[in-house]
C-alpha cells in the first residue's frame, strides 16, 4: 500500500520529530512515498536544489497522490502546500486522516468536511508510535 504524507517545510519545520516517528508508524503499514518530509536533513527552503525547480517537485508530488491508496496529513503548523495537497486529495476521492496536536495550543487551521477528512487529535506522540 503506498501512503502520502504531508507534513510543513516552508511553513515551518518545527515538528519535524513527530513527523519522523508518524512516518515510521505508518512504514509498517506499507510504503510512505514522501518520506523526505519528515527528513531532518530538510530545512524550511525545501527541496532548493532539485534541478526540475519547484514545477518538478510539484508534478512529482501530484503524482505521488494519485499513486497513493491513502494520505496521511500532520496539520498542526500551518502551511500552503499541505493545504493544497489535502485539496487535491479530496478532489481525487483519497481516504484521508489528518492528525492535530491539540497540546500545541493552535487552533485548527483548515475547514474540514469530516465525511471527506476525518480527524484525529493527538494528545501526546505515544498515543501513536509508543516510544
Ligand atoms: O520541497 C518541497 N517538497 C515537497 O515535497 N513539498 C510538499 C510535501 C509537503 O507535504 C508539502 C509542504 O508544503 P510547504 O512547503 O508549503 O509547507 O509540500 C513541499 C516542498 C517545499 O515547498
Amino acid at each position: 500500500m503506498n501512503v502520502y504524507f504531508c507534513g510543513s517545510i516552508r511553513g515551518g519545520r518545527d515538528d519535524v520529530d513527530v513527523y519522523r516517528r508518524i512516518v515510521h508508524a505508518l512504514q509498517t503499514y506499507g510504503t510512505v512515498l514522501t518520506e523526505h518530509v519528515s527528513s531532518s536533513v530538510l530545512s524550511d527552503t525545501g527541496e532548493a536544489g532539485t534541478p526540475s525547480g519547484d514545477r518538478g517537485i510539484h508534478d512529482r508530488d501530484v503524482q505521488w497522490l494519485r499513486e497513493s491508496e491513502v494520505v496521511v496529513a500532520e496539520v498542526t503548523q500551518p502551511s500552503l502546500g499541505v493545504g493544497y495537497e489535502l485539496g487535491r486529495a479530496v478532489d481525487m476521492k483519497k481516504k484521508i486522516l489528518c492528525l492535530f496536536r491539540p497540546s500545541s495550543g493552535r487552533s485548527e487551521n483548515i475547514q474540514v468536511n469530516k465525511a471527506e477528512m476525518p480527524y484525529a487529535y493527538i494528545t501526546s506522540c505515544s498515543q501513536l508510535c509508543p516510544p
